[in-house]
C-alpha cells in the first residue's frame, strides 16, 4: 500500500448526496481528477477492511453498476495486492460500466463474477459497493437476494459510502438494506448516517479524506450539521476570571402546582449546573412549601396567576425562563406562556406549555409575534404532533418545518434529536445513549438550554450545546441513569470540554 488513508474527525458539516456530487464537481474544477478521488475512496475502503480482517481472509466485494461499484473495484485491487482472498461480484455487465468505474474495472486484474447470492457463503467479510449516493429506488432482484444471503450467512459487512438500500439524505430505508459493522464514507458524513433508522444500519461511520479541498464547503453552504462541539464551541461562554454570578444570567424556572413540582426542580438544577449565575424557581402559592423543602442553592419566589409571573419578570435581570415541565394543561398554562412571552427574557417552552396549545398553534404564534428575544420549543414526538400536526419525513425535515412554521428554534427530541432554526440551519445530535430515555430527562434538558441562554449564548448554539451536553452526561454516567444524575454529571463533561477549549 502506498499512501495511508487520512481519516477526518471533527468535520461537522453534513452533506446530502447532491451536495457530495457538487463537492466532487467543485474539486474537479479545482484541478483534482475524479479518478484520483475514486482511487483514494477505494483505498480507504481497503484500509478499513484491513483493520477488520487479517490478510488471507476471504473477502467478497459486491460491486454495483455505478461509481459506488467503481470504489469497490479499487478496494478489491488493493486487498488482492495485500494478500487477501478477494472475490469480486458485479451486479450488471462490465461492458455497461461507464467513466471512472469502467476504468477502475480495467485496472482490476482478477476474475469478475456475476452477482450470485449462492456464492456468498463462508466469507470473512463482505464489502458492499452496490449502491451509494445514486440509489433511486428500493433494492430488488439480485441485489435484494444478495442482502438476504449475507444476512442469512451472518457475515460482517463493510459498507462503501452508505449501506446499499439506505437513503443518504434522509436515513430512510424503503426495502432490503445491508446492516454494516462499519461504513466508510468520503469527505463529510451524510444526514442519513446520523438520522434513524439509517444510523442503525451504518455501524461505525468513518470519514476518509479523499482529496476534496475543504474550501468547497463554503461554496456548497450546507445548512445541516452534526451536533458536536466544533459547531458551537466558539459561542460557549466560559466564566471569566473577573466575572461574578450576576454576569452569568438569572434563569427562572416555573413550577407546576403542589402535586407536580419535581419536573421544574429538575429543570432548575439543570440550569444551575449548566452555569446560570442564579436560578429561581417561580412557584404557585400552593407549591411553595414543597418546593422550599427541596431547594438550597436555587432560590424560590412565589407567584400568583399570569400577573404574578409577569411582575417577577419585570426584573429584567431574569433573562431566561423555562416553562412547561409539570405545568398542567389548559388555559392557565396558556396564559402563563403568554405572560412569559411578553417579557424580554429568552423563553424555553417544553411539555405542558406545548401541549396546552395543541390544535391552536396560531395563538402561540401570535404571542411570539412581536418579541425579539429567542423562543426555544423542545417537543418530543407526541408533543410535536399535537402542536404541528402530522408532518411526514425524517426528524430533520419535521424539525425544520416546525421552525419555519413557528418562527422559533425547535429541538425535536428523540434518539436522533434535531435542533432547527427558522431559515433551515439544523443540527443532528448523535451522542445520546439508549438509557437517556428516562423519566424527567427532558426536564433537565430544558434546564440546560435555559441555563446556557441565561449566560447569553446565542440561541441555536445554546440549544445544540445543551442537547450534546445532555447526551454526553448520560454516556458518562452509563446504564442505570435516572434524570437526577444528569445535572450532577455535567461538571465532568464540562471539564473535559474546558480542557479541549
Ligand atoms: N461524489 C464524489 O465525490 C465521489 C463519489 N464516489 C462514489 O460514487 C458513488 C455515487 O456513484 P453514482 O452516482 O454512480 O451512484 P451509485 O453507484 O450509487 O448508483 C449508480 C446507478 O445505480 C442505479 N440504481 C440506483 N438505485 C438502484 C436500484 N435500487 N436498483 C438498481 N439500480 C439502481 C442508478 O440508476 C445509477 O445508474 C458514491 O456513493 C461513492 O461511493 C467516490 O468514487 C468518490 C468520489
Ligand atoms: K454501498
Amino acid at each position: 500500500m502506498t499512501k495511508e488513508t487520512v481519516w477526518i474527525e471533527g468535520g461537522v458539516d453534513l452533506l446530502t448526496p447532491q451536495d457530495m456530487a457538487r463537492a466532487d464537481a467543485l474539486a474537479v474544477e479545482r484541478g483534482v481528477s475524479s479518478l484520483t478521488l475514486m482511487e483514494a475512496a477505494g483505498r480507504a475502503v481497503a484500509d478499513a477492511a484491513r483493520r477488520l480482517v487479517p490478510p488471507g481472509s476471504r473477502v467478497a466485494v459486491l460491486c454495483g453498476p455505478g461509481n459506488n461499484g467503481g470504489d469497490g473495484f479499487v478496494a478489491a485491487r488493493y486487498l488482492k495486492r495485500a494478500s487477501y482472498d478477494v472475490r469480486l461480484f458485479l451486479h450488471g455487465e462490465v461492458s455497461q460500466l461507464k467513466g471512472d468505474a469502467a476504468e477502475m474495472a480495467r485496472r482490476f486484474d482478477g476474475p469478475v463474477r456475476p452477482l450470485d447470492p449462492f456464492q456468498l457463503e463462508s466469507l470473512h467479510l463482505v464489502i458492499d459497493a452496490l449502491f451509494g449516493a445514486g440509489l433511486t429506488r428500493p433494492l430488488d432482484g439480485r441485489a435484494a437476494e444478495a442482502v438476504a444471503a449475507v444476512v442469512e450467512a451472518g457475515t460482517p459487512v463493510l459498507a462503501v459510502d452508505v449501506p446499499s438500500g439506505l437513503d443518504g439524505e434522509t436515513g430512510a430505508v424503503a426495502g432490503p438494506v445491508f446492516r454494516a459493522v462499519e461504513t466508510v464514507t468520503f469527505f463529510r458524513a451524510k444526514p442519513g448516517h446520523m438520522l434513524y433508522p439509517g444510523r442503525g444500519y451504518c455501524g461505525t461511520v468513518r470519514v476518509a479524506d479523499i482529496g476534496i479541498p475543504r474550501a468547497v464547503l463554503g461554496e456548497i453552504g450546507s445548512a445541516t450539521f452534526l451536533n458536536a462541539p466544533p459547531l458551537w464551541r466558539e459561542a460557549y461562554r466560559w466564566p471569566s476570571a473577573n466575572g461574578h454570578k450576576y454576569t452569568r444570567g438569572h434563569a427562572l424556572v416555573v413550577s407546576g402546582p403542589a402535586e407536580a413540582t419535581g419536573a421544574a426542580r429538575l429543570g432548575a438544577r439543570g440550569a444551575l449546573r449548566a452555569g446560570a449565575g442564579l436560578v429561581t424557581v417561580a412557584s404557585p402559592l400552593d407549591a411553595v412549601g414543597v418546593n422550599a423543602m427541596h431547594l438550597t442553592a436555587i432560590m424560590l419566589r412565589p407567584f400568583e396567576a399570569p400577573e404574578g409571573l409577569a411582575s417577577l419578570l419585570e426584573d429584567t435581570r431574569k433573562n431566561a425562563v423555562l416553562l412547561g415541565p409539570g405545568a398542567g394543561l389548559g388555559e392557565a398554562t396558556r396564559r402563563l406562556v403568554e405572560a412569559a412571552l411578553r417579557s424580554p427574557a429568552a423563553v424555553v417552552l417544553d411539555a405542558d406549555a406545548l401541549t396546552s396549545f395543541a390544535g391552536d398553534l396560531s395563538r402561540l404564534k401570535d404571542a411570539m409575534a412581536l418579541r425579539r428575544a429567542p423562543v426555544v420549543l423542545t417537543p418530543h414526538d407526541g408533543e410535536f404532533e399535537r402542536l404541528f400536526g402530522h408532518v411526514p419525513g425524517s426528524r430533520l425535515v419535521r424539525a425544520r418545518h416546525a421552525a419555519d412554521e413557528s418562527g422559533a428554534i425547535v429541538l425535536l427530541k428523540g434518539a436522533d434529536t434535531v435542533i432547527a432554526e427558522p431559515g433551515g440551519r439544523a443540527a443532528i445530535t448523535a451522542n445520546a445513549p439508549p438509557w437517556l430515555a428516562t423519566a424527567g430527562a427532558g426536564d433537565v434538558l430544558g434546564g440546560f438550554v435555559t441555563g446556557l441562554l441565561a449566560q447569553g449564548m446565542s440561541a441555536f448554539e445554546a440549544t445544540a450545546a445543551a442537547a450534546w451536553l445532555h447526551g454526553e452526561a448520560a454516556r458518562d454516567f452509563g446504564p442505570g441513569l435516572i434524570a437526577e444524575d444528569l445535572p450532577d454529571r455535567l461538571p465532568r463533561v464540562l471539564s473535559r470540554l474546558y480542557g479541549e477549549a
